[in-house]
């Protein structure tokens, strides 16, 4: 049985939407996702949501349904550690809120080895054309 056979498509879809009610909340984080996205809940929220729901059935072992690049996605938003510290943050208040303790744990820690590599690209210069 895999973690999204546990958590299952509703508690998914409820655990996002309690995620990035408060994300778009946020005084930092905020203000990143309404720029891209537009207000919460509307705009590009709809397909955004989607996406993500997708992703997280993905790395949670369920069919793959998401086709997308994350890194580049974080690429020219402007964010940085304290960006990260926060995300984590808010994820870890809405899996408690959400799901049992071992699956929010096994949520977390794979939202937490993803960041490295996400923060990584996202606090590396991008080079204009031309620069190298
Ligand atoms: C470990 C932490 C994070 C994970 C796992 C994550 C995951 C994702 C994923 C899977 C996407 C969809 C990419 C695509 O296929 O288009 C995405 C998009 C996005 N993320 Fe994150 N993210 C994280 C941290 C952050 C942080 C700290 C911010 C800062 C506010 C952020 C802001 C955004 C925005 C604005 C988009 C939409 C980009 C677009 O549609 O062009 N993310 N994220």
């Amino acid at each position: 049985m895999t973690l999204y056979d546990r958590v299952g498509d509703e508690r998914l879809r409820v655990l996002l939407y309690a995620f990035y009610r408060r994300a778009a909340q946020h005084p930092e984080l905020g203000p990143v996702f309404t720029r891209v996205l537009g207000p919460f809940p509307r705009a590009g929220w709809p397909v955004h949501l989607l996406r993500i729901e997708g992703f997280w059935r993905t790395v949670m072992g369920g069919a793959g349904a998401y086709r997308g690049a994350p890194g580049p996605a974080h690429q020219s938003l402007g964010i940085d550690a304290s960006h990260f510290e926060a995300w984590l943050h808010l994820w870890r208040e809405a899996l408690n809120e959400t799901l049992p303790s071992p699956d929010a744990e096994a949520v977390y820690q794979l939202a937490a080895r993803m960041r490295v590599n996400l923060q990584r690209v996202a606090t590396t210069p991008v080079p204009r054309a031309g620069e190298n």
